[in-house]
């Protein structure tokens, strides 16, 4: 079976959504939604992508030349799966519309876990969304937090994490956000977001996080604290880490988020993504009994191969979170 995936946002998470998907044996793009008829609009079709709109927008595309197939009603009635990357608070918007057409939806981590009932972390809990109607993928802090936290809980017992997010305060591509020349406490009110947002896929974790917002575009950077149940060296938790699919480690060199950019310009990755958590395993370190550790996380694309099994979870071609993960790494040269 081929699954059939329309993608309804195609900014920054939904243009790598859709090339990822691309190059799955197991799926295809019927289709991409756009509001306006910008360069992305085009550079879609360019690409081979059908683009669907609002009805209501379709007569301004059409003006601006861009030929489009139809409606996102249209676009629903082709597909089996809508991936969801329009900005957060929007994708609640649009649940009606993909319940009325009875097609499956994910979203993104911009949206409350309770809009989809399941939120989701290939590594953490892939069978949870098996064969459900509805699911989020976690935002890319928490993904980046869930890849690390759910592998030391299973070997070492996770006692309680404690963790500083300092985050990228916009995308590269983004004019409108700042700041431009500060650092800013951001959520105010501590804890922040992040740590209940783990507990929607971990439940059992005690984990309580802070996050400031820091005027660069190219990555997040997390300074991870945890106490474990069962005494551990550096060196296993290095170990580890090591096996997991979705982390890499860093190091030759690289002092810093720029540096890692740097090297996924020079793996020729597309668009310079990073999909994996990068930590810097020199800092992984035994403190009077708690380990520390800082990773990277490359927030426009950390979520990508994320979705990617999301999407073969809800239509159940792959049963086992392990041969999917497997897949979808093979596929994108993970
Ligand atoms: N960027 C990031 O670092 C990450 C983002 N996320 C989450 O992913 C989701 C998408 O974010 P991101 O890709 O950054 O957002 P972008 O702003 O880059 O892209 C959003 C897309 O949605 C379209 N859009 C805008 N308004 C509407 C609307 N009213 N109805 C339908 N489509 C609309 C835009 O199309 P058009 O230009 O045609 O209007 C654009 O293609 C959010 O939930 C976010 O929290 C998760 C992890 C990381
Ligand atoms: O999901 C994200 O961050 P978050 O995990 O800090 O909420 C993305 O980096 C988007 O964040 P933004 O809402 O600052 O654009």
């Amino acid at each position: 079976m081929t699954v059939k995936v329309a993608i309804n946002g195609y900014g920054t998470i939904g243009k790598r959504v859709a090339d990822a998907v691309s190059v799955q044996e197991d799926m295809e793009i019927i289709g991409v939604a756009k509001t306006r008829p910008n360069f992305e609009a085009f550079m879609a079709k360019k690409k081979g992508y059908d683009v669907f709109a609002p009805e209501d927008r379709i007569k301004g595309m059409e003006k601006a030349n861009l030929e489009v197939e139809g409606s996102i009603d249209d676009m629903l009635e082709r597909a089996d799966v809508i991936v969801d990357c329009t900005p957060g608070g929007i994708g609640e918007k649009n649940k009606p519309i993909y319940e009325k057409a009875g097609v499956k939806a994910i979203w993104q981590g911009g949206e409350d876990h309770e809009l989809a009932g399941c939120s989701f972390n290939a590594q953490s809990n892939y069978e949870e969304a098996l064969g459900r109607d509805f699911v989020r993928v976690v935002s890319c802090n928490t993904t980046g937090l869930c890849r690390v936290i759910k592998p030391l809980d299973d070997e070492f017992g996770v006692n309680k994490a404690r963790v500083t997010l300092m985050r990228r305060a916009a995308d590269p591509a983004d004019i409108k956000k700042g700041p431009i020349n500060a650092i800013v406490p951001n959520p105010i009110k501590l804890p922040s977001h992040h740590g209940p947002d783990v507990k929607t896929v971990l439940p059992d974790i005690d984990i309580a996080t802070t996050a400031v917002k820091l005027p660069t575009t190219l990555m997040h950077l997390h300074t991870i604290n945890m106490e474990l149940n069962s005494e551990c060296t550096a060196e296993e938790v290095e170990a580890l880490l090591a096996k997991q699919s979705r982390v890499r480690f860093v190091g030759q060199g690289i002092t810093s988020t720029a540096e890692v950019m740097e090297m996924a310009r020079d793996m020729n990755r597309p668009r310079s993504d990073m999909w994996e958590n990068c930590v810097w395993n020199e800092s992984i370190t035994i403190y009077e009994g708690e380990l520390y550790f800082f990773q990277g996380i490359h927030q426009e694309s950390d979520v990508i191969p994320e979705n990617v099994d999301a999407i073969r979870a809800v239509m159940e071609v792959e049963k086992d979170g392990t041969k999917s993960v497997a897949k979808t790494n093979k596929a994108m040269g993970i």
